[in-house]
């Protein structure tokens, strides 16, 4: 997750500082990432944006981080990738169809200074915990009849269900099908209310918003007799910047769309 990579500035090998802006720089995660950047070696923190400033040119940044909320991150990102800054977007929301849109973007966009092309990474999730408890729900799920995900947020959340639980549903989903898995089993035929949850590929998925809570996850795997529970805590938003620090470093190295931090750090 150190690694860093920072582009040559001349021909003596000299790298120069990663020029980064962060959207949404007021709010809980930008915040958090405007310190993260200022303290990191090799970043350089060139603009903060809230809501309603104009983005500009971001400040002449390398590398923009996006952390807003669902309604207004295709339109940042657009902006950035038009530009040929690099994007590391956290912010949730992103659908099979704004995924879409913003693929045909990025065919069509100019190259990213001397770089091979603009790189946009959508991560749903930063923290290595919650990466490595997505993988291994994937893994796991082939082995067990029945799958649920239960994600946990504190209440100021606005979108559900987590682009986490979304993600590991997705994931979830991916795997049972490629192993040629049955539908998980459910006699439920009465739920107006929608109690069961909501169905992502397949896989129920609860979301609870609870004052106190930051950001957690449980994944519920169950065969007659036995159950594996993976659970992931985040207690605190510091847990999410050395990932965010890490994809500021890689995006550049990684043209087109990536979805998924897992992608840039080998997991
Ligand atoms: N990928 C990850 O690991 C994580 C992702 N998130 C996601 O990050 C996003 C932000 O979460 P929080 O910081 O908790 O929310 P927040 O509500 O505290 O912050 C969002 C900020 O974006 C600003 N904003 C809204 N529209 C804007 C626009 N058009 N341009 C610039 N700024 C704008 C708001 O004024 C606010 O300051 C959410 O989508 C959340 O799900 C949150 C935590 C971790
Ligand atoms: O809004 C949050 O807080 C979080 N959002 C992301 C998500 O929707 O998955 C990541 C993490 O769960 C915290």
């Amino acid at each position: 997750m150190n690694e860093q990579v920072t582009e040559p500035d001349d021909d003596s090998g000299t790298r120069r500082e990663i020029r980064v802006a962060v959207i949404g720089a007021r709010g809980r995660m930008g915040s958090e990432a405007v310190r993260a950047i200022e303290a990191a070696e090799g970043l350089s923190l060139v603009g903060a944006y809230g809501s309603g400033d104009d983005l500009g040119d971001l400040g002449g940044a390398d590398v923009a981080v996006e952390l807003t909320v669902p309604d207004a991150s295709p339109a940042n990102v657009a902006h950035c990738v038009e530009r040929g800054i690099h994007v590391v977007v956290g912010t949730t929301g992103w659908d099979d169809e704004r995924l879409d849109a913003l693929r045909r973007q990025l065919a069509d966009a100019p190259p990213a200074g001397a770089g091979p092309g603009v790189g946009v990474l959508i991560a749903p999730n930063f923290a290595i915990g919650a990466l490595l408890l997505m993988s291994f729900a994937a893994k796991a799920a082939p082995f067990f009849e029945s799958v649920e995900v239960i994600e946990l947020h504190h209440p100021a959340k606005v979108d559900a269900p987590s682009g986490t639980a979304a993600r590991t549903a997705a994931m979830i989903g991916r795997a049972r099908s490629e192993a040629g898995c049955a539908d998980v089993p459910d006699a439920t035929t009465h739920d107006p209310d929608g109690a069961r949850g909501a169905k992502i590929d397949g896989i129920p998925v609860h979301a609870v918003r609870l004052r106190g809570l930051t950001a957690h996850q449980e994944v519920l795997l169950g065969n007659a007799g036995e159950m594996l529970t993976l659970r992931h805590d985040s207690f605190d938003r510091g847990s999410f910047m050395p990932g965010v620090v890490a994809a500021v470093r890689a995006v550049g190295d990684h043209p087109g769309l990536t979805v998924g931090l897992e992608h840039y750090i080998g997991l």
